[in-house]
């Protein structure tokens, strides 16, 4: 037990540790296409990244002439997939400041882990690639309890935190998946607006705003432990 207010600090991944939208869009692109659509440009990119793949891909359709039938969704989906694991770590890049953040949390005994929706596998890939896997107790994906339990079910929250020992824990993310899914599992939520914020920052219901990583520690140590 430390004097900082947290024992663990969950951290969503897309828009949050990695700008992950310079790989992500191209691999939306590239089933857009093969279903005779336009691309999405990178701006757009950004505002569909949160809900994981499926949705992204669901609204990058909606987004360019309309559904598609269940299984056509399958198939491109299938593309989607299959081209971000590809070039998962093509462009994708830890925001500014997260490494000295994540380096700080831990010097002050905080236990690290992700809930992401992004699946499993490609989320623990993408971490190993950026070489900062080993640093997260816990890797939770959208699939790792079931789609139907993804943020913003607390779920994945709740088990991270039992697995990384329980107590005094708070989320960082930056969409209100992330929100939705801290206030269900009843902790404190910091808002990264540097993110793909799908909501305006001040009405996203975010405990503390943080504009950069370097603000993390204080922005924390501000928080009330619910
Ligand atoms: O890939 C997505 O759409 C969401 O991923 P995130 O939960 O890490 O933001
Ligand atoms: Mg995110």
């Amino acid at each position: 037990m430390t004097d900082f207010p947290f024992d663990i600090v969950l951290f969503d991944l897309d828009g949050t540790l990695v700008d992950s939208a310079l790989d992500l869009g191209p691999a939306i692109n590239v089933a857009l296409a093969a279903e005779g659509r336009r691309s999405v440009p990178l701006a757009e990119i950004r505002q569909l990244i949160g809900g994981g793949a499926g949705i992204m891909l669901e609204r990058a359709l909606e987004a360019t002439g309309g559904a598609v039938s269940e299984a056509r969704f399958d198939e491109l989906l299938e593309v989607v997939l299959e081209q971000y694991w590809a070039h998962i770590a093509d462009n994708t890049v830890l925001y500014d400041g997260v490494l000295q953040a994540l380096d700080e949390l831990a010097s002050r005994g905080c236990t690290l882990a992700v809930c992401t929706n992004k699946a499993e596998e490609p989320a623990r890939e993408l971490l190993g690639k950026l070489g900062i896997a080993q640093r997260f107790a816990a890797i939770y994906g959208g699939d790792t309890l079931g789609r139907e339990n993804a943020k913003p079910a607390p779920d994945m929250l709740l088990a991270a935190i039992a697995d990384c020992g329980g107590g005094r824990a708070a989320m960082v993310g930056d969409t209100t998946y992330d929100v939705r899914a801290a206030k269900a599992a009843e902790i404190p939520v910091v808002v990264f607006t540097g993110g793909y914020l799908d909501a305006v920052p001040e009405e996203i219901g975010a405990d503390a705003l943080m504009p950069h990583f370097t603000e993390l520690p204080s922005a924390l140590d501000g928080l009330a432990v619910y």
